[in-house]
Parts: C-alpha cells; structure tokens; sequence
C-alpha cells in the first residue's frame, strides 16, 4: 500500500496496538475526536466521524482505511451506537467510496455473534469442544453494540456491492496486552495479542480481497471461532496462545 492509510480511533487500545506493531511501515493519516496524548510523529486529524465535511477531507490521497471508531462497549446505549457505530462508519463508507479508496478493514465484534454462545457454554470454551464459528454465519448479536457491529459489516456488504470497495470486516475477539484475561474462559477463547493484532491488520493492507469476514484472535488451544478464513485470505500467522499463559 503506498498511498495514505487512515486509521480512525488511532487512540484507542486497538489503534495503538497497531501502531506499535507496523507504526513504521506506512505512511498513517490518524484520526480520532480525541487528541493524541502523546507524540505520534504521524499526521493526525481531530474530527468526530459522524463530521460528514471532516471526513471526506480526511480522505484525501487514502488508499486504505483501517475503521475503528466508535463506541467499544458492550452495554453502550442505543442513541451512542447509532450515532457512532451506525451512521458514523456510513460516513466514513460514503467519504472512502467518493475518494476511491481501494481497501476497508472494519473494526467489527464477537458481540455481533455472541449469542451462538448461548446454549453451548461453558463448553464451546473448552479446548475439547469442536464448535467452531468461521465468519459464514448470520450474526446474533448479544447486545445493541453487537447490533452496530452487525450492521456495520452489512454497511460494508452494501459499498462493496455498489461500488467495488474490498471490505474485510474483522470480528475482534478480546484485546488484552502482555497476557490474556485471567480467569475468564471465554476471554481466554478469544484473545487477541497485541502483536497479533498488528499482524492481521498489516495483512488487511497487503491482501487481496472482495467481501470477507474473518475472526481476530490469537491461534489459542481455547477457541471457537476459525481462524482458518484469515489464514487462507489474508495470510494471517499468528504467533500467541493464550494456552502458555497461567490462568
Ligand atoms: N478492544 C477490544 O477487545 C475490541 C474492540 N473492538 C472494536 O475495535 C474498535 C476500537 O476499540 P478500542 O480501541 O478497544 O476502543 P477505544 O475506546 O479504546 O478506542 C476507540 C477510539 O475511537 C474514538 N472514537 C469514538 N467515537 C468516535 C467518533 N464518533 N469520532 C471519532 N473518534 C471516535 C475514541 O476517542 C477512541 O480513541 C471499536 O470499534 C470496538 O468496537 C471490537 C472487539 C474487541
Ligand atoms: O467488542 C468488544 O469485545 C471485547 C471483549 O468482550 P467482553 O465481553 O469479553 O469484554 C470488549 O472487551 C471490548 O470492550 C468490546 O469493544
């Protein structure tokens, strides 16, 4: 990718997980409603995404977008998700289509599936449980954040559908740096390293893709979602396991 790559929420924990892994290998255009704290030694714009007139200027000269803003959690209401998660990732669609931005990798959530957890769990936790999730099925979001998510990915179906845009949408599982959660089986299940989470995000920029779903965690012995779509499409390979950690 040799043009501008624009990362949206580049302060947050998975922004900042990314630059500190591939921070070097492109040329960033950052962007956040909140100021860097500290120097990032990257272009960085302070806009809001649901800013339709600051967006579509962020776009100028980008190649990729790397989208995570929005609201992170899980029981966040539903006015916030619909402002931030819903329309502000379709003003971002709208502004990267009209730039002809070539790649869109969306921050999606294990939230917009989780109820397939529902009438398995503990057990799809488990290392002996063979239940797998690839990225195929329907969501069943567990809360309205896992509804934005969800609706965001078909935000994407739809600019990809109309308009050529490669959209890969990256169901994160659990962020945690320098170990997984412990004591916590399903965080376990769906860690996600810090280094692995550049890895797969450095491989969103260098693959080619049209429309993909892919699930973002580590190669755990717990897991129950496939990692094997990532592997194949993107060429992910990745290093942690939340297994040679201590409980
Ligand atoms: N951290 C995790 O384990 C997971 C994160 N995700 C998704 O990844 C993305 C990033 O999550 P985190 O880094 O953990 O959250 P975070 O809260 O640390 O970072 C999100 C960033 O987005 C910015 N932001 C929020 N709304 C905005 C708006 N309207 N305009 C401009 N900037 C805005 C915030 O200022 C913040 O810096 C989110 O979309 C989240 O849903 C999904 C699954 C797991
Ligand atoms: O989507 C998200 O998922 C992670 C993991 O979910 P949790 O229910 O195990 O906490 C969450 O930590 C993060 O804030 C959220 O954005």
């Amino acid at each position: 990718m040799d043009d501008q790559v624009l990362l949206t929420g580049a302060s947050g924990r998975v922004g900042r997980a990314i630059l500190a892994g591939i921070g070097d290998d492109y040329e960033w255009r950052l962007l956040d409603r909140e100021p860097p704290v500290e120097d990032l030694d990257h272009e960085f714009v302070v806009a809001d995404i649901t800013d339709e007139t600051a967006i579509r200027e962020a776009m100028t000269g980008v190649g990729a977008v790397i989208h995570l803003a929005g609201d992170p959690r899980p029981d966040a209401p539903w006015d916030s998700v619909l402002t931030n998660n819903i329309d502000g990732t379709r003003t971002v669609f709208e502004a990267a289509v009209d730039a002809g931005v070539e790649k869109f990798a969306f921050a999606s959530s294990n939230h917009a599936v989780k109820h397939y957890e529902t009438e398995r769990r503990p057990d799809l936790y488990r290392v002996s449980d063979e239940f797998r999730l690839d990225g195929t099925e329907q969501p069943r979001p567990g809360n309205l954040y896992g509804v934005s998510k969800a609706t965001g990915e078909i935000l994407g179906r739809y600019y990809h559908d109309e308009y050529g845009i490669s959209v890969v949408n990256v169901r994160i599982g659990n962020l945690t740096k320098g170990h997984p959660p412990r004591g916590y089986e399903r965080g376990q299940a769906m860690w996600l390293s810090h280094r692995d989470c550049a890895h797969l995000f450095d491989r969103t920029l260098q693959a080619e893709y049209d429309y993909e779903t892919v699930y973002g965690i580590s190669d755990n012995d717990r897991k129950y979602y496939s990692i094997e779509r990532a592997r194949e499409v993107l060429g992910y390979d990745p290093q942690d396991n939340s297994a040679e950690y201590e409980d």
